[in-house]
């Protein structure tokens, strides 16, 4: 089967089904992952000119190698498995596309080399080829994790020992994927004291999505360390508060409904999960032509404007805890402001937003709207 993504064209293995290409090798929901990837690249090195060196540490059908390398850069192609080297090879020789190709354990080739950019795109968590990475690149590490269920706590266990941090279900379980991630990754970069600064993150359909721009000082790996925190949150009523250190002091009872049913996570990533400027000029770098266009610059637009608060709400689903109908977005994030807080929508869905206000205040401050 032939696809066609971001002007590049591949040939896979697999059927053409209902309208939607299946393969082991290509998976066709995540182009915006990759558009987001290469206007990424274009973003960074403009910004960083030194960057030159593209590892594409699982390249499966070489998508994202031919991809970057159409772009300019000097790629490396990863893969464990024979058939997507064979494949991948196929697919730069198509488009044409010089890369060094390499047929083994990404792990054992990040120990050896170092580049300037390194995307870690696995099955499942990244955690088992983090420290590698972090050992290995200079500039930046792209990682995509699609081990959902372990991130937001819904897989408890699993997102204990992947991630060596408390994950809990919450209202946010996106949310609390970025930050478990974000957590676990910048404590992987303190063991070689280098410090991270994630400059784009986004939660999309069941996969969280990172770039980190690394910074190689002993002082930058304690100041991410720095950012990290526990949350403490209340089953009842969904109040939240955020404490930042390594040592948890967790809230026994809810200080709003007086609840005693309050989970604790952490260590999770309190601080900023993007640099506006810096996603803005991603968003300017996605060119018409890529298939994924119009969400991508939506999704960068939305997180531009996002509040850095640590957790989201969902308008419908405190509605529903309230009993009370619900509003349309604009006006409920009026009413907000109106009140004198900060409000902004959230990029993990269309009825989700930040603000400042606790969930007493969004009630007091809303309340009158949603009659
Ligand atoms: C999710 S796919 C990659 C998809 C691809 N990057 C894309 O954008 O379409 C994961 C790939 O990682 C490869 N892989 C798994 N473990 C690996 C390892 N230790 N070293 C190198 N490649 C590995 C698998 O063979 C598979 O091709
Ligand atoms: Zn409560």
């Amino acid at each position: 089967m032939r696809v066609t993504e971001g002007g590049v064209e591949l040939a896979v293995p697999g059927e053409q089904t209902e309208g939607v290409e299946e393969s082991v090798f290509y998976n066709p929901r995540q182009e915006l992952n990759r558009d987001l990837t290469i206007a990424t690249l274009r973003a960074y090195r403009e910004r960083e000119d030194r960057a030159e060196t593209y590892l594409d540490a699982m390249t499966a059908s070489g998508v994202r190698g031919v991809r970057a390398g159409a772009d300019g850069w000097n790629v490396t192609c990863c893969d464990v498995e024979e058939d997507a080297i064979d494949l991948a090879r196929a697919n730069l020789e198509r488009n044409d596309v010089d890369a060094a190709i390499e047929h083994r354990n990404v792990n054992a080739l990040m120990h050896d080399s170092t580049f300037d950019v390194i995307d870690l795109d696995p099955y499942g968590t990244p955690m088992p080829f983090a420290d590698a990475a972090f050992g290995n690149c200079r500039d930046l590490v792209c990682v995509t994790a699609t081990d959902t269920a372990p991130l937001c706590g819904a897989h408890f266990n699993s997102g204990v020992r992947s991630y060596s941090a408390v994950p809990r279900n919450t209202d946010y379980h996106a949310e609390m994927g970025v930050r478990i991630l974000l957590s676990a990754l910048a404590r992987s970069g303190a063991r070689f004291d280098v410090g991270v600064d994630p400059i784009l993150t986004h939660a999309t359909s069941h996969y969280v999505r990172t770039y980190l721009e690394l910074e190689h000082k002993p002082t930058a790996a304690d100041a991410a360390l720095e950012e990290l925190g526990y949350i403490s949150h209340c089953e009842d009523c969904t109040y939240r508060e955020t404490a930042f250190g390594l040592i948890a002091d967790p809230l026994e009872g809810c200080p709003h409904c007086d609840g005693n049913r309050m989970l604790t996570a952490g260590p999770v990533w309190l601080g900023s999960v993007r640099d506006r400027e810096f996603v803005a000029a991603v968003r300017e770098r996605v060119p018409d032509a890529f298939g994924t266009a119009e969400n991508a610059r939506n999704l960068c637009e939305t997180l531009e404007a996002e509040l850095d608060e640590p957790t989201h709400y969902d308008q419908h689903k405190l509605c529903r805890n309230w009993g009370l109908p619900a509003n349309a977005m604009d006006d409920f994030l009026a009413d907000l402001r109106e009140a004198g807080y900060s409000a902004s929508r959230a990029h993990y869905g269309g009825t989700t937003f930040k603000t400042d206000a606790n969930v007493g205040q969004i009630r007091d401050a809303t309340e009158d709207g949603l009659a």
